[in-house]
């Protein structure tokens, strides 16, 4: 059932066939929006055309009939009023840049990707801005496992923009009876909360694994808070967005299940598992590994105390046994762990 809204029927393209892909343009089509969910798969195509699911993501998820599967990229996006990007951030800017060519004028564009670019350090928001000028750029971030979603879970998530207007439009426009969008003009503090998140999710899959009480997940999930919202504010976040439902909201809900696939990685890793091993265990994308290498980079370029990533790292790209690390941690530096920092972190 969609929500009555006052946003008039918009054409819609959802580019990336993966679950969260597919989850929100199924809502965009619930709420009678015309929708092209553009993905590589002929296969994943036919299968939405004749059995209205994607069995390969979301199996036994109905797909609405205002949802149609497109194989090609400009057919898909040549008359779209939004486009969703929801392809994982290391192919984020060659899709970007194949797309638009075929792009209309008056396209808005809106980043589903929690990722980082490895060397440039972009934001896929900003990867938006830097290969389709003058386009109006909105993120989608918060605690959003697509197969809750799927499941009709009420969830809330996060639209973050500049444009007030884009905001608006796109509360509106995914907003129903499971689904609530807020809206925060902190592009930035957004996209960067479920970009870090991923690697905390690690953190406490590998914890997890390894036996860990109540009073650790708390002390990790509090203290990964904290590290994520000092680096984030230190690149110019806002640190309120980090008590909203795209930094602290995102942080439980992939600290916590094991439908998130950053979880399992470090799960995995925990129960002795290798990284290649953990990585072709899940098969789908775990942004989280990535995203490590490049925050350990640039929190030693900025001198960022950041003991959480350092300690992964050590363990994922450095083979330190994880015992030592747990210990490396418990007797640092007292002076260093003030609760609070500068800047309310
Ligand atoms: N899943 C979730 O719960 C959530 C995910 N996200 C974020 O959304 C992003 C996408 O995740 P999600 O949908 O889960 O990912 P999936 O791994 O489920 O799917 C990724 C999709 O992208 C496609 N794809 C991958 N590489 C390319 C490429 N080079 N060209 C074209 N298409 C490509 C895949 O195609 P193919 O099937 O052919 O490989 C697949 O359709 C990630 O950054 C993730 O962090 C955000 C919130 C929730
Ligand atoms: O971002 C997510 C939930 O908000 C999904 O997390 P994973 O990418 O770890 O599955």
């Amino acid at each position: 059932m969609s929500q009555s809204n006052s946003l008039a029927s918009c054409k819609v393209t959802v580019l990336g066939g993966g679950s969260f892909g597919t989850a929100i343009a199924n809502i965009a089509a619930i709420n009678n929006h015309q929708v092209k969910l553009w993905m590589r798969s002929e296969k994943q195509a036919q299968d939405i055309i004749d059995n209205r699911e994607n069995s390969r993501y979301l199996p036994g998820y109905q797909l609405h009939e205002q949802l149609q599967p497109s194989l090609d990229l400009k057919d898909a996006v040549s008359d779209a009023d939004y486009v969703y990007v929801a392809v994982p951030s290391k192919a984020f800017r060659s899709v970007v840049e194949e797309m638009v060519p075929f792009l209309p004028k008056k396209a808005r564009l809106i980043s589903l990707t929690k990722g980082i670019e490895p060397h440039s350090f972009k934001l896929m928001s900003q990867l938006l801005q830097e290969l389709a000028v003058g386009h109006e750029v909105g993120v989608i971030s918060g605690p959003n496992l697509a197969k809750e979603i799927a499941d009709d879970q009420i969830t809330a998530t996060v639209i973050a923009s500049y444009s007030q207007e884009l905001r608006r439009d796109v509360q509106e426009m995914l907003s129903f009876h499971s689904f609530r969008v807020y809206g925060n003009p902190d592009i930035y503090g957004v996209e960067m909360a479920g970009a870090l998140k991923n690697i905390y999710a690690i953190v406490t899959g590998m914890a997890v694994a390894l036996g860990m009480a109540e009073n650790t997940r708390a002390a990790i999930i509090t203290r990964s808070l904290a590290e994520m919202s000092r680096f984030a504010v230190r690149l110019g976040a806002n640190p309120m967005t980090f008590l909203g439902l795209a930094g602290v909201g995102d942080l439980i809900v992939t600290c916590s299940s094991k439908l998130s696939r950053n979880y399992r990685v470090g799960y995995y890793i925990g129960e002795g598992q290798t990284l290649k091993q953990a990585i072709k265990h899940i098969g789908e994308t775990a942004e989280g590994i990535n995203t490590l290498r490049m925050v350990y980079e640039k929190s030693k370029e900025l001198d960022i105390y950041m003991p959480l990533v350092n300690g992964l790292y050590k363990i994922i790209y450095q083979d330190c046994p994880v015992e030592q690390v747990a210990k490396m941690l418990m007797s640092g530096d007292l002076a260093q762990d003030v609760e609070f920092m500068s800047a309310g972190v």
